[in-house]
């Protein structure tokens, strides 16, 4: 067992509702303390694959937690809601939250999952909601449960918690174990106290509880991801204009970051943010500002900035190619939207490699492990996966590299400059130093960076002091 259960608070009996990125680590963390856990799911494929003991998602450490705490019977994979929810102390719902075509968030699968546990529920349990979700959702919940408890007649009650995630993909496990905050929404202290029990063992040397009403609990996601998508947007827009300045936004972010103020955590421009929940959670909070006649000047500027970023790469290759991509052939290091996780959804990778198809270039991708999620999602027209990174760059005109990926930081430039036909190398995450790059012959094209141009001997006219 990871961490044992504190003095003071009991094993539970739990239930978590979706074995996806949130639900899965959170079954297999909960159990890891000695919880006894039901994760239900009703995707029978992922079922399979995990009562084989297998993943049907990568996450750095998540596999041993889960064979370790399955093997000792502390973790059960089910579809059967009704026996998962029968002893349960507590449900959690961490069932997707996808954007609707406005941008709202789609509650539809947490309603759901509130509707399928109050039909099953034969005694007095809390529903937890984990999953993202609108100001005004758990009061959602709670009609809909009560709407149906009141229709069978059931003799229970069930209460509603706001619990929403704040993990980081590709650091999921580590971010459960020992996150920096655990927010808790509730509207009744002996709720707060279940909570604050369940979650004793991840809260023993600093009180990382943070207790709220539940509205603001539901608020607080949301306005965390979009304090972060808002530092990603500024430092991309800071990077377009430092290009334009010949300034280089990596000596520019050592220099910011080093104001504590400031800091230097998620200050590196890119190809724009992407992921399940930073672009989806700007525009659900941008429709919500709009359903209550809010303001959201910020988050729209936020998403349009990054919305521009994403095609700043197929821009430089565009331009490096002097519009002639048709019949080239591209190399691109990185197809997950950040290292160590395999998921693509909304990643700048996949972005980037449907614009490059569409204008005729063919290209030949490689990540260590979300090869066959791209594939299944670009097809095979034109796309190809190589088996490693080097491979992928055999007979390719150009190199992109789109995901920072340990193994992708110290390449052989100069193998590259005799592989790569255009002798061009663009680097998406600013992972290498220009002049070194370009010292082994090849065209080194990052975002941000100085192209070392000479300053220019007096300042423009408009410039001048008086
Ligand atoms: N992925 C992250 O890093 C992350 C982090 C924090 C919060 N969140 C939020 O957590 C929620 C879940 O995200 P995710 O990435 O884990 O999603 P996911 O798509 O990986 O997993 C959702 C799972 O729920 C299952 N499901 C849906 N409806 C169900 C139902 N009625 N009964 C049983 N199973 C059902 C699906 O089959 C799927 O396996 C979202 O609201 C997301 O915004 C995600
Ligand atoms: O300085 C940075 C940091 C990140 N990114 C990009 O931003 C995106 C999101 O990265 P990250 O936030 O690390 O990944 P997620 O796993 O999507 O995690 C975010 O979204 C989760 C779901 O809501 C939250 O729980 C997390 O706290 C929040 O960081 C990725 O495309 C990154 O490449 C940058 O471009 N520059």
């Amino acid at each position: 067992m990871g961490v044992p259960i504190s003095k003071g608070s009991k094993a539970m009996n739990l239930a978590v509702i979706g074995a996806g990125y949130v639900g899965l680590v959170t079954g297999a963390c909960l159990a890891d303390v000695g919880n006894r856990v039901h994760c239900v799911d009703r995707d029978a494929a992922r079922l399979h694959l995990l009562r084989g003991g297998h993943l049907p998602i990568y996450e750095p450490g998540l596999d041993t937690l889960v064979a370790r705490n399955a093997a000792a019977g502390r973790l059960v994979f089910t579809d059967d809601l009704p026996a998962a929810v029968a002893d349960a102390d507590a449900v959690f719902i961490a069932v997707g939250t996808p954007s609707r075509e406005d941008g709202a968030a789609d509650i539809g699968q947490v309603l759901q999952a509130a509707g399928d546990v109050a039909r099953s529920a034969t005694r007095d349990l809390l529903v937890v909601v984990k999953s993202t979700v609108p100001v005004g959702t758990c009061d959602r919940v709670r009609e809909v449960v009560e709407a149906e408890l009141a229709r069978r007649g059931a003799p229970c009650e069930l209460r509603v918690a706001s619990n929403p995630e704040f993990l980081k993909e590709g650091h999921a496990v580590e971010d459960f174990q020992r996150p920096d905050r655990i927010v808790i929404g509730t509207s009744d202290d002996d709720d707060g106290a279940l909570l604050r029990a369940l979650y004793a063992p991840y809260n023993r040397n600093h009180d990382r509880l943070i207790c709220m009403d539940i509205r603001s609990a539901e608020f607080t996601k949301y306005a965390s991801n979009a304090m972060l998508a808002a530092r990603i947007s500024l430092m991309n827009e800071l990077a377009c204009l430092a290009e334009k300045v010949d300034a280089d936004i990596e000596s520019v972010r050592r220099g910011t970051g080093a104001d504590p103020r400031i800091g230097y955590d998620f200050l590196y421009a890119g190809a724009g943010y992407g992921g399940s929940c930073l672009p989806k959670d700007v525009r659900a909070l941008i429709r919500l500002a709009d359903e209550y006649g809010a303001a959201a000047d910020i988050l729209g500027s936020v998403q349009a900035v990054n919305l521009r970023q994403r095609t700043l790469l197929y821009e430089k290759l565009e331009r490096f190619f002097r519009g002639r991509l048709a019949g080239r052939t591209i190399a691109v290091w990185g197809l997950a939207f950040k290292p160590a996780t395999d998921d693509i959804r909304e990643a700048p990778s996949i972005d980037l490699i449907g614009r490059l198809l569409r204008a005729g270039a063919s290209v030949r991708g490689y990540d260590p492990v979300a090869g066959a999620n791209a594939l299944r999602a670009l097809g095979q027209d034109g796309f190809s996966i190589a088996d490693d990174a080097r491979a992928a760059c055999r007979g390719a005109d150009a190199l992109v590299v789109m995901t920072e990926w340990r193994e992708f930081k110290s390449p052989d430039f100069r193998g590259l400059a005799q592989t790569l036909r255009a002798r061009a190398v663009f680097d998406a995450r600013n992972l290498y130093d220009p002049a070194y790059v370009r010292s082994c012959g090849l065209h080194y094209e990052g975002v941000g960076r100085a192209a070392g141009r000479p300053a220019p001997r007096a300042a423009p006219a408009a410039a001048t002091v008086r």
